[in-house]
């Protein structure tokens, strides 16, 4: 399985069950989708923005709701594996990815895994571990998010700089090695790590010996 990255601004996405995994599903969906949560009772927990339909749906009836909603993926996430199968099969005439939270393993194309995920500004890391261990991949992310505090910041400088670089005519070569050595700086790492230190300072100082004065 390869990780692949998808835009679903102004997208609807359709969830189906309303306990702890639907509500996270929900809210991760939330961060830029219109997520819709069908379900006859919904877990006390957030579902963020998500509109919440109040119904038990058979494979007929979720048929029709993945026709009314048109929506680019589908999370089934039933306690009913056989409603799940029909939820996927549903989906996937109609054209939609599907997410079935209740199996692990080989996947048809269109049924897609939902990584645990990292967001730092423009910054994704995902992880998974083949559908093994979610509570290793969730441990992960967690390390992940403590260990490189500050990495979106680091992206946004570094992109600024790049174009800056790009408008002087600094040489594709020149320009990819000054980032690198950017990216991998000792003292641009401690300077995101210290509260009040000016980063993209430290980044220009580390360009500058790369490429001559950028300031
Ligand atoms: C990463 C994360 C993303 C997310 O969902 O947002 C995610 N599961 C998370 C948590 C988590 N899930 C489970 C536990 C309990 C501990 C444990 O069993 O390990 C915990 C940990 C906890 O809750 O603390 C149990 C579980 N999960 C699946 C099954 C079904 C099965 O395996 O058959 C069962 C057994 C159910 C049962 O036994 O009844 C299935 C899937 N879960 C996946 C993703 C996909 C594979 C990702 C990968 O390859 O690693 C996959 C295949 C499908 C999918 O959902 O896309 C999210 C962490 C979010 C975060 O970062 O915080
Ligand atoms: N992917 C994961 O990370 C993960 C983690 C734990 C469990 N699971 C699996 O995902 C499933 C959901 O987990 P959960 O802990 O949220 O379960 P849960 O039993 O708490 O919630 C299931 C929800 O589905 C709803 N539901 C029942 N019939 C429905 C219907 N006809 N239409 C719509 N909704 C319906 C229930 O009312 C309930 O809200 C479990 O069956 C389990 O196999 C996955």
């Amino acid at each position: 399985m390869l990780p692949l990255m998808h835009d679903f601004t102004d997208e609807t996405v359709l969830v189906f069950g309303g306990g702890p995994v639907g509500a996270r599903k929900a809210r991760r969906f939330d961060r830029e989708a219109d997520v819709i949560v069908v379900s006859p009772d919904f877990a006390d927990r957030g579902f963020g923005d998500a509109e919440r339909v109040r119904a038990a749906p058979d494979a007929a009836a979720a048929a029709d709701w993945i026709e009314r909603t048109r929506p680019a993926l589908v999370v089934a996430a039933t306690d009913d594996a056989a409603l799940n199968e029909a939820i996927a099969d549903g989906a996937r005439e109609r054209g939609a990815l599907v997410n079935r939270t209740d199996v692990d393993g080989d996947r048809e194309v269109g049924s897609v895994v939902v990584p645990a995920t990292v967001r730092d500004g423009p910054v994704t890391v995902a992880v998974a571990t083949g559908g093994t261990s979610p509570a290793l991949s969730k441990h992960l992310r967690e390390r992940f998010e403590t260990e490189f505090a500050g990495v979106g910041e680091l992206a946004a400088v570094t992109g600024e700089l790049r174009t800056e670089l790009k408008a002087r005519g600094v040489s594709p070569t020149e320009r990819r090695d000054a980032i690198r050595a950017a990216v991998r700086s000792h003292r641009v790492w401690k300077a995101l790590d210290s509260p009040g230190s000016n980063t993209r300072q430290v980044v220009t100082d580390v360009i500058d010996e790369h490429t001559g004065d950028l300031s």
